[in-house]
């Protein structure tokens, strides 16, 4: 490097799995390494940057930070991929065979990125599945962070899966679902077979999407550190079992509330629009801000989860006979119904009309913090689950695949700010959640959402855990300047 370029800040790349959850929290962690005046390089796959140009400010928001830049690379899948429901675990093999070739000839052809006015790239933060990134960061010399951008709990029941193995509980073949699992340390009393993350729901220990999410999950600790969106008061206990294998930890989340606050502090604007893939429909404010306060229950299963016909009318039923108002995201791929097959009954239609409203992609964030909102009927995505811990919302959790079904025994049973219908779909019961969460255990539900949602203010405050994890990560990040 020239002389000239001693006095450039450390120049990152930050390297998402394409998906929505991936993008928005990395995004997120991105705007606040630039308010510490680091460069950064986000990679971000072709079709991800096209949904976030055509859906979001992205554009304005990070126009202000001179050192952003994106970076556009394939994901490996077709463009007509729905990814969505299963065939999301597609990008596994997409971006390992596919992106992870291509990054490294980019790298090769562009210096690294180095320009008159950038140092090559000084640190690469891969998300935790991207092993790929890992091997070129090894090779290169350059140092690496892993960001998993899932809770510490499923990465942790992850880290744990040879043990489990070797314990006699893996693989799941649908057999003893409430026994407990033994083998991950911190997790006896509670965690059952049915609990852990659904890549552990094989016929054979040899299939691959258990095989790979081992895989690379064991290969984290080869990193500089890593990173987690959580924080202590949440999941200290688990973190402390992961400090064991790699103590340089830094849980920096929630990173939304985080970066709110580190903005608010430099009253800097927030940006009005998230890093959405879809069209946020802000007419279910207007339609919020004309209810009672805590009277609505907000419906959304995030950005993959499929729903069947049989399932979506098992909810409707369940929503209109609890006789709660209700604000329901139905994303429009989302219903794996055929055509003509989604017929709705005119019971449905009347209780949708009277106290329902539904959207194909809301603001969120605003969503959960609006005060008519007083329940989340949620998949437990993990940023769906610290959006609604932030904002004191108690969840009904309805986990379709991966780390939701970690996450949602941690709601019910750890942090008790739920209740958990996992491998259930049914009116009745349904109705039942709706009724005790947002009726009958009201309050002892809001007490412990609003106690939770102080604490994770507070870890994100100045001399608070994330707010301190973050001001040591970036000094760790400025000291690894070769
Ligand atoms: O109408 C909506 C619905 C969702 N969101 C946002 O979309 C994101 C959804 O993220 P998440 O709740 O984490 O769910 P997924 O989209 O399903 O995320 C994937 O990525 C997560 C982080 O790794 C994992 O925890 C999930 O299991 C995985 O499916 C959140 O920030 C929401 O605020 C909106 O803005 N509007
Ligand atoms: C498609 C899934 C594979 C890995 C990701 C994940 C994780 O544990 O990191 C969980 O669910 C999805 O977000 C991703």
């Amino acid at each position: 490097m020239g002389s000239q370029q001693t006095n450039l800040p450390p120049h990152v790349l930050i390297f998402p799995l394409p998906m929505q959850g991936h993008v928005n929290s990395m995004l997120r962690l991105a705007e606040l390494l630039c308010l510490h005046d680091l460069d950064i390089t986000f990679m971000v796959s072709d079709f991800s940057h096209q949904r976030l140009l055509k859906h979001t400010t992205v554009a304005t928001r990070f126009g202000k930070y001179p050192g952003f830049r994106f970076q556009t690379i394939s994901d490996g899948l077709a463009d007509d991929h729905p990814r969505a429901g299963e065939k999301i675990m597609d990008i596994l093999p997409g971006t390992k065979n596919v992106t992870g070739p291509l990054f490294r000839k980019m790298m090769e052809e562009k210096n690294c990125f180095e320009t008159a006015t950038r140092r090559g790239i000084t640190c690469i933060i891969a998300d935790g599945v991207l092993s790929f990134a890992g091997d070129l960061a090894e090779e290169k010399g350059i140092p690496l962070i892993y960001f998993r951008t899932v809770s510490s709990c499923s990465f942790w029941a992850c880290f744990c899966i040879p043990d489990i193995i070797e314990a006699g509980d893996l693989p799941l073949k649908g057999n003893g679902m409430d026994l407990l699992v033994k083998s991950v340390p911190g997790m006896e009393n509670f965690l059952r077979r049915r609990d852990l993350p659904g890549f552990c729901r094989v016929n054979d220990v040899n299939e691959s999407k258990l095989q790979t999410l081992k895989t690379e999950t064991r290969q984290t600790p080869r990193a500089q550190a890593a990173i987690f969106n959580s924080f202590e008061d949440l999941e200290g206990p688990v973190l402390s079992e992961i400090r064991k294998y790699m103590p340089r930890i830094y849980s920096i989340g929630p990173s939304h509330s985080h970066l709110h606050s580190r903005l608010e502090s430099k009253n800097m604007q927030l940006s009005i629009s998230s890093g959405s893939f879809w069209e946020e429909d802000r007419s279910c404010v207007d339609w919020l801000d004309s209810q009672e306060p805590k009277s609505v229950l907000y419906v959304s299963f995030g950005s993959v989860t499929l729903v069947t016909n049989d399932q979506l009318h098992e909810f409707w039923h369940g929503l209109v006979n609890s006789g709660q108002k209700f604000l329901w995201v139905m994303r429009p791929d989302s219903i794996t119904a055929k055509n003509g097959e989604a017929k709705i009954p005119v019971e449905l239609e009347e209780g949708t009309r009277e106290r329902g409203y539904m959207v194909g992609w809301a603001p969120q964030e605003e969503v959960l913090n609006h005060p008519a909102v007083g329940g989340f009927l949620t998949h437990s995505g993990w940023n769906s689950t610290l959006e609604s811990i932030v904002c004191g919302v108690p969840m009904i959790c309805w986990p379709y695949f991966a780390d939701q079904m970690i996450n949602s025994r941690f709601v019910s049973e750890v942090w008790k700010i739920g209740l958990d219908m996992k491998d259930t779909c049914d009116r009745v019961i349904i109705e039942k959640l709706v009724r005790e969460l947002m009726d009958v255990r009201k309050d002892e539900f809001q007490e412990r959402s609003k106690h939770m949602a102080n604490l994770a203010k507070k870890a994100v405050s100045e001399g608070g855990s994330s707010y301190e994890n973050l001001e040591s990560m970036v000094e760790f990040i400025r000291s690894m300047i070769v």
